[in-house]
């Protein structure tokens, strides 16, 4: 069997469609403020997607770029004028930030209805407990994916390999959301591999290349990858492409999978802070 690939180029066209509709019929364009700080090359490609896709969709791109060097009082400073500038909806700080600060202290600031990203204490909280509020995107992407895919969750067994804040803490409080039953592994799980062939849905953001392979995919599992790492073959994911197509049912590729649903989902999100403004 040959796994069938979940296509996120194409989801994410569609959504980034219907976010240009929802934008036309708001009475003013929602403004997205990426913030950037330093000069990490990898985040400089996403946040020039974000700002591109942003502008497409007709919404407002009001980036800020701050020095790699700069400190937490004047980025403190910086947070603090987006959130009172009534043209800024969204904020969006990009991560990894430089060691001198601290990003949860920055993160903070956001105020929750302009937390696009869904990682204020307030947004993560809101999520935990099933309030309505902004969900981080990447995880959001991830069940549009399944839902697209007609991936049935009520019922089934979800494991999640990877426990961070922005993408597997949340993914996990969705799925349950979804009535899956759930699974969390990380890098001290005992037996990896056993733990995710019990999976019919088997996320994988761990942040470790070609960390799941064949062994750890039940036959015919849906594996969604959100990792992605540039080597030198090129970009690959946390997900061992070559050998786990074989055995699942369906997954998604690296690149055209999960990460441009992360910032389609992040254009729906521009536009449901600017619907509850
Ligand atoms: N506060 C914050 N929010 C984020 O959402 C956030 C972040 N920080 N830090 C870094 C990660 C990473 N991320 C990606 C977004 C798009 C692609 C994406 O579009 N990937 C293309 C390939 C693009 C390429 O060539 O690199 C694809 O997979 O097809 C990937 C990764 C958002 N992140």
């Amino acid at each position: 069997m040959t796994a069938t690939t979940i296509d996120g180029r194409a989801v994410a066209a569609k959504v980034r469609a219907e976010v240009a509709r929802d934008v036309a019929a708001l009475p003013a364009p929602p403004g997205l403020a990426t913030v950037l700080v330093g000069d990490d090359p990898a985040s400089a490609v996403y946040v020039r997607s974000k700002r591109r896709q942003c502008v497409e969709a007709g919404m407002l791109d009001l980036h800020r770029h701050l020095p790699g060097d700069i400190e937490q009082s004047a980025a403190a400073a910086v947070v603090d004028r987006l959130a009172d500038d009534p043209r800024v909806t969204a904020i969006l700080l990009q991560l990894p930030l430089p060691p001198q600060l601290d990003a949860a202290a920055l993160i903070d600031r956001i105020p929750p209805e302009k937390d696009v990203d869904g990682l204020t204490e307030s947004s993560a909280g809101r999520l935990a407990l099933g309030r309505p509020g902004l969900r981080p995107c990447t995880p959001t992407g991830v069940l549009a994916l399944l839902d697209e895919h007609g991936v049935a969750l009520a019922g089934a067994h979800a494991v999640v390999v990877g426990r961070s804040d922005l993408v597997g803490k949340p993914m996990a409080q969705l799925l349950l959301g979804r009535d899956a039953t759930v699974t969390v592994c990380h890098s001290r799980t005992r037996d990896l591999a056993a733990t995710c062939r019990q999976a019919d849905v088997l996320v994988v953001a761990a942040g470790v290349p070609h960390l799941v392979t064949a062994n750890a995919v039940r036959p015919g599992a849906t594996v969604i990858d959100v990792g992605i790492h540039r080597t030198n073959a090129g970009l690959c994911g946390d997900v061992d492409a070559g050998s786990v197509r074989a055995v699942a049912g369906a997954l998604t590729p690296v690149p055209g999978g999960v990460g441009p649903m992360t910032i389609a989902m992040l254009l729906r999100n521009t536009v449901a802070a600017a619907r509850a403004h």
